[in-house]
C-alpha cells in the first residue's frame, strides 16, 4: 500500500530551502580540510551525525524521503552506520518495514550482512546519507541483490556530485538526492 506522505503540498524548492537551513542550523556543513572515506580531501564536509541527531533536521529529512517514496511501496534499506537513523525514522513515518545493510557481515551469531527481514525478489529502495564516489551505496546494493532483493534506486540526502551518479548508473542504479552539493554550497560559492 502506498501511503500519503506528510507535507505533500510543499514544492521541492521549498523543501530544499528548509532542509539547507536545517543542516546549517545543526552546524552540519563544515568548512576546512577533511579526509573522505574513499580517499582524497575536501574543503567542506557534511557532518551527517550532526544533522541526524538534530530532531528538526531528522524530521525534515524523513519527510522529504517519504515524499520522494510516495510513488513506490518498496521496502526501505539503510546503509550502516549513517543511514540507519534516517531509514528508521522514514520507515516509522511511512509505516514501512526496512532492512539495514552492514558494511561487513556480522562475525558471530547470525553472520548477517543484511539485518531485518528480506524476502526473495522483494523490491528495495536504498536510503543513504551522503554520496561521494557512490562506492558505499553500490556495495550496499550488491549485498542486497546477493540477498535476493531487486534494487534499482538509491536516495541520498546529499549528492556531493563527485561521480556517484555515474558509478551507480554502471550498476543499473538510479541516484536521486534531496540536495546536491551545488545547492548546499550555493550561498558560500556566491560570496
Ligand atoms: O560515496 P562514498 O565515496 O562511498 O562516500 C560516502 C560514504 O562515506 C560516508 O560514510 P562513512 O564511511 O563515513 O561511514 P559511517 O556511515 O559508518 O560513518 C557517508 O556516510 C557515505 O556512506
Ligand atoms: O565522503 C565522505 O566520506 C563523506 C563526505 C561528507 O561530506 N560527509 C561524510 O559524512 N562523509
Amino acid at each position: 500500500m502506498v501511503t500519503d506522505p506528510p507535507c505533500l503540498g510543499m514544492t521541492d524548492d521549498e523543501r530544499r530551502s528548509e532542509l539547507i537551513a536545517a543542516l546549517r542550523a545543526a552546524d552540519a556543513v563544515r568548512f576546512g580540510e577533511f579526509e573522505l572515506s574513499h580517499g582524497g580531501t575536501s574543503d567542506y564536509y557534511v557532518d551527517k551525525y550532526l544533522f541526524e541527531t538534530d530532531p528538526d533536521a531528522l524530521r525534515l529529512v524523513s519527510e522529504a524521503f517519504a515524499a520522494r517514496l510516495a510513488d513506490t511501496d518498496a521496502k526501505l534499506a539503510g546503509v550502516a552506520l549513517g543511514a540507519v537513523p534516517l531509514v528508521a525514522v522514514t520507515a516509522a513515518e511511512m509505516g514501512r518495514p526496512y532492512v539495514i545493510a552492514r558494511k561487513q557481515a556480522k562475525e558471530y551469531g547470525t553472520g548477517n550482512r543484511i539485518e531485518g527481514r528480506l524476502d526473495e525478489g522483494e523490491e528495495v529502495v536504498v536510503l543513504e546519507d551522503i554520496a561521494t564516489t557512490g562506492q558505499s551505496a553500490v556495495d550496499a546494493v550488491e549485498a542486497l541483490r546477493e540477498a535476493g532483493a531487486t534494487v534499482n534506486r538509491v536516495l541520498v540526502v546529499v549528492d556531493r556530485e563527485e561521480g556517484a551518479e555515474e558509478l551507480l548508473a554502471e550498476h543499473d542504479i538510479e541516484l536521486e538526492s534531496l540536495l546536491t552539493a551545488t545547492e548546499l554550497l550555493a550561498e558560500r560559492d556566491a560570496e
